[in-house]
């Protein structure tokens, strides 16, 4: 089966154009007043609502609160949720509990020791989102093109769904899916020609690569 892609970060229609003509089977909307790709609730509602049906509709937060989840959850038709900050497992279960929609938790790696977080998470998520550790500092906890040393997962089996992440271009993905077996890729700055701007020529060649590797 042809690997799922997910593109995050949409902003304008012509970026949810882009993807549902791509073959990418999410799309993901960023909820982080930090990023360049930040969208306001009535931004995501108008383009979730563009999205076609198969695509699977992901908000990305970040340590969001219940009332920032609220909002977003009553507003925006979603299909999933992104947790991108420092949730705790408990929180995930609390939060999978109160919306009632499947949950990504992305967990950071730089070094083997990273991983040991992931059983806890796999406890309680739908789905384990593997990035790049975000660099001390960073303004961004993701979405930095940053990758990570992939042969530390390579062989890896979790006992849920999960995707990979961190600095995915069109040119490197296929090499990422060779060193750690993912089914499932996730993307944003890969796809950009500057932060934040989308470019459907490379949210193309991106899904056309990941097919063909
Ligand atoms: O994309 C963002 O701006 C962002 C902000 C805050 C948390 C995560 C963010 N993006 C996610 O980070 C990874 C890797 O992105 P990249 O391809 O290296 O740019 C991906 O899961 C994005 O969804």
């Amino acid at each position: 089966m042809a690997p799922r892609v997910k593109i995050c970060g949409l902003s304008k229609p012509a970026h949810v154009e882009a993807v549902s003509r791509s073959g990418a089977a999410y799309a993901g909307f960023v909820f982080f007043p930090k990023s360049p790709r930040n969208v306001t609730i009535a931004q995501a509602r108008e383009l979730a609502l563009m999205v076609p049906l198969g695509v699977a509709k992901v908000a990305l937060v970040v340590n969001a609160t219940d009332a920032e989840l609220d909002a977003i959850t009553a507003q925006v038709p979603l299909d999933m949720l992104q947790l991108h900050g420092k949730e705790t497992p408990e929180r995930v279960a609390e939060i999978r509990a109160r919306y009632g929609l499947p949950v990504m938790k992305a967990l950071g790696v730089a070094e083997p020791s990273d991983l040991e977080a992931i059983p806890a998470y796999e406890a309680v998520a739908d789905q384990i989102l593997v990035d790049a550790k975000a660099p001390k500092g960073a303004a961004l906890p993701g979405g930095n093109g940053l990758s990570f040393d992939w042969t530390l997962i390579a062989g890896r089996k979790w006992s849920k769904p999960w995707m990979l992440a961190g600095g995915l271009t069109p040119e490197n993905v296929a090499l990422a899916i060779a060193r750690t077996g993912a089914n499932q890729l996730d993307v944003s700055s890969g796809v950009e020609s500057a932060p934040g701007v989308k470019e459907a020529s490379l949210i193309k060649d991106f899904v056309a690569a990941a097919g063909a590797a």
